[in-house]
């Protein structure tokens, strides 16, 4: 694993760990022929609403990056998966559900970058034979990381805050539909997807989907955990990215072609999210059983 920051304890203690700037290509090469690098899964990138506040950084980050790591792959003949995102689509898009293959004009640069990265992975693998793999994911929902600037944060930031004080300002409408998926089946999805034989795959760009909800819905759910937790609403330049966006993703042909199913629904994720943050958030306070739904 890489990054320009620094790593915390447990990721240090899950492997090796160097720095890389996906901006450097010359440290990329060294990279790829000192660890005998074969496959790429490159992450790195700028997210919806923090590209919006630095348009420049994020054209760099995710554009110039992912032309290097493009040509790095090409270069050495490696295997290749860059994430995309319901973020690749935009209000002229058909949104509940959006389709694999449909109009795509995206309103960020975000959004932008991502069409640009699908478009030109499935170039190389054309042109030149790279093993080009690119899946777009929902909003990714995981107790592991902090949020990290995107238009779905919301729906992390909302079980921090049930357990730190009861309480989120949440800055999406309270019907604002997204297509969520919980990290556990979001890095699976990459693990099978990567695995197949070239030949299964019919497109090198997928939707995937698991579930959609709103935070009024989300809220609902938290407050079986939680029942003290109130949610007020404050929309602010994400909503207008939001409106832009799926609501729900058609990912039949990911299901058809090479079997994508999603394990964890809206309640699983909510589950799993409480097993994982009580303890941090209130240690020794026994776990309130959740109301179950009326
Ligand atoms: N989190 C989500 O909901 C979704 C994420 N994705 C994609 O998954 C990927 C990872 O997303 P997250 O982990 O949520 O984002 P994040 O913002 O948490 O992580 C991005 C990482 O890129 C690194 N980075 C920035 N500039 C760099 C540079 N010059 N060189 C090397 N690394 C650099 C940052 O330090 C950061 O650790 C992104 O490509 C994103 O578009 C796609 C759909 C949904
Ligand atoms: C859905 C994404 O790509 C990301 N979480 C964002 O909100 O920018």
């Amino acid at each position: 694993m890489s990054d320009i920051i620094k790593a915390p304890d447990h990721i240090l203690e899950a492997g090796p760990f160097i720095y890389a700037d996906i901006l450097d290509f010359k440290n990329l090469q060294e990279i790829v022929v000192n660890y005998r690098v074969d496959w790429i899964i490159h992450f790195s990138a700028l997210l919806s609403a923090i590209g919006e506040q630095n348009v420049p950084l994020a054209m760099r980050v995710n554009i110039e990056g992912l032309h290097n790591i493009l040509e790095l792959a090409n270069q050495y003949k490696l295997k290749l998966f860059v994430p995309s995102t319901i973020g690749a689509f935009g209000p002229d898009s058909p949104r509940d559900p959006t389709p694999d293959l449909t109009i795509q004009r995206p309103r960020t640069i975000y959004g932008v970058a991502k069409v640009h990265a699908e478009l030109l992975g499935e170039y190389y693998n054309q042109r030149f034979g790279l093993d080009f793999r690119s899946l777009r994911f929902p909003g990714v929902i995981s107790s592991d990381t902090n949020p990290g600037g995107g238009t779905t944060d919301y729906a992390v930031a909302i079980f921090h805050e049930a357990l730190k004080t009861g309480r989120y300002q949440c800055y999406l409408e309270p019907d604002t539909m997204l297509p969520m998926m919980y990290i556990t089946d979001c890095l699976r999805s990459i693990s099978e997807y990567m695995e197949l034989p070239a030949e299964k795959l019919k497109m090198r760009t997928y939707n995937i989907h698991a579930m959609s909800f709103t935070p009024r819905i989300l809220a609902e759910i938290v407050k079986r955990f939680v029942p003290e937790f109130e949610m007020t609403y404050k929309p602010d330049s994400r909503q207008k990215i939001a409106d832009t966006w799926p609501m729900r993703f058609d990912d039949s042909r990911a299901r058809a072609d090479w079997g994508w199913h999603h394990e964890y629904d809206v309640e699983r994720l909510c589950q799993v999210m409480f097993d994982a943050l009580w303890p941090q958030y209130r240690p020794g306070k026994q776990r309130t059983k959740p109301v179950s739904k009326q």
